[in-house]
């Protein structure tokens, strides 16, 4: 379990909080939506958690202890299309992460065969990075995320600009990984991509938690918990009526 206790980060150029005094538990097994509009605060929890900013107050557990450098090991981070190795070939970019980890050569290379094979990309295996579809460089990405065989699994807009198979198929593939045991925290405006897998739902707009429960997903639609708490008052169509002027 990882626990997120009381966390403050502030910016000095920034007046307000950007994350206001945020606790929320993510329990193992756990596929956790964490959503909010843009700017809410959500990459920048992500962040604290993988230790990459410092924060001015609160503490990040994982099973109880304080969480340490070396247990980042059992988390993997499933990072955006454009801040990885795009000169890379596919089957290249696994084996990288894979030496990152400290994976034994002929491990690496079998599982990296295997992890080709699961995500389809034989086809693809060797070509560049950069000359993938976004799906398939999401595909790759997620090869990557598997090689260490993490525990936990933070995703960041998984299924952005994805076609519709192409995002029906990533949430049945983190179905299937949550039945293996492992545990998603996952941001997404695509709430309802994986309204139907998720068992737990946390909303966060200008750094503050407004919801935070777990759900039966048969049952709750968690696109409707987020409009109740999240809604849009933004309303110029006095403004429009100025753009559009009557001829
Ligand atoms: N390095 C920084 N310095 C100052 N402010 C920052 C910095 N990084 C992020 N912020 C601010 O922190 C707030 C939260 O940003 P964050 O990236 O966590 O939002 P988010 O919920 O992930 O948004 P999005 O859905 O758009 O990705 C924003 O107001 C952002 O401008």
């Amino acid at each position: 379990m990882i626990e997120v206790k009381n966390l403050t980060k502030v910016y000095k150029k920034n007046k307000k909080n950007i994350l206001n005094n945020i606790s929320f538990k993510i329990k193992n097994g756990d596929i956790c939506l964490f959503c909010g509009p843009n700017g809410a605060g959500k990459t920048t929890t992500i962040k604290a958690i993988f230790k990459e900013l410092e924060f001015k107050e609160g503490e990040i557990t994982y099973n109880n202890k304080k969480l340490l450098s070396s247990s980042l090991k059992d988390f993997a981070f499933f990072p955006d299309s454009n801040n990885i190795p795009l000169s890379l070939t596919v089957k290249d970019y696994i084996q990288y992460i894979g030496t990152i980890y400290d994976i034994k050569k002929t491990t690496l290379k079998e599982k990296t065969e295997f992890l080709i094979k699961f995500f389809n990309l034989e086809e693809h295996k060797n070509k560049k990075l950069g000359e993938l579809s976004a799906g398939w460089k999401k595909r790759a990405i997620f090869a990557g995320v598997l090689v260490n065989e993490p525990k936990y699994v933070f995703m960041d807009e998984p299924t952005a600009n994805l076609d519709i198979a192409s995002q029906e198929y990533f949430v049945q593939v983190v179905k299937k990984l949550n039945e293996k045991g492992v545990t998603f925290f996952i941001t997404t405006h695509q709430i309802e991509d994986f309204s139907k897998i998720n068992n737990h739902l946390i909303v966060i707009n200008e750094g503050n938690i407004l919801y935070d429960q777990y759900i039966n997903p048969n049952k709750q639609n968690s696109k409707d918990i987020y409009l109740e708490h999240i809604k849009n008052t933004e309303t110029n169509n006095d403004l429009l009526e100025k753009i559009y002027t009557e001829k």
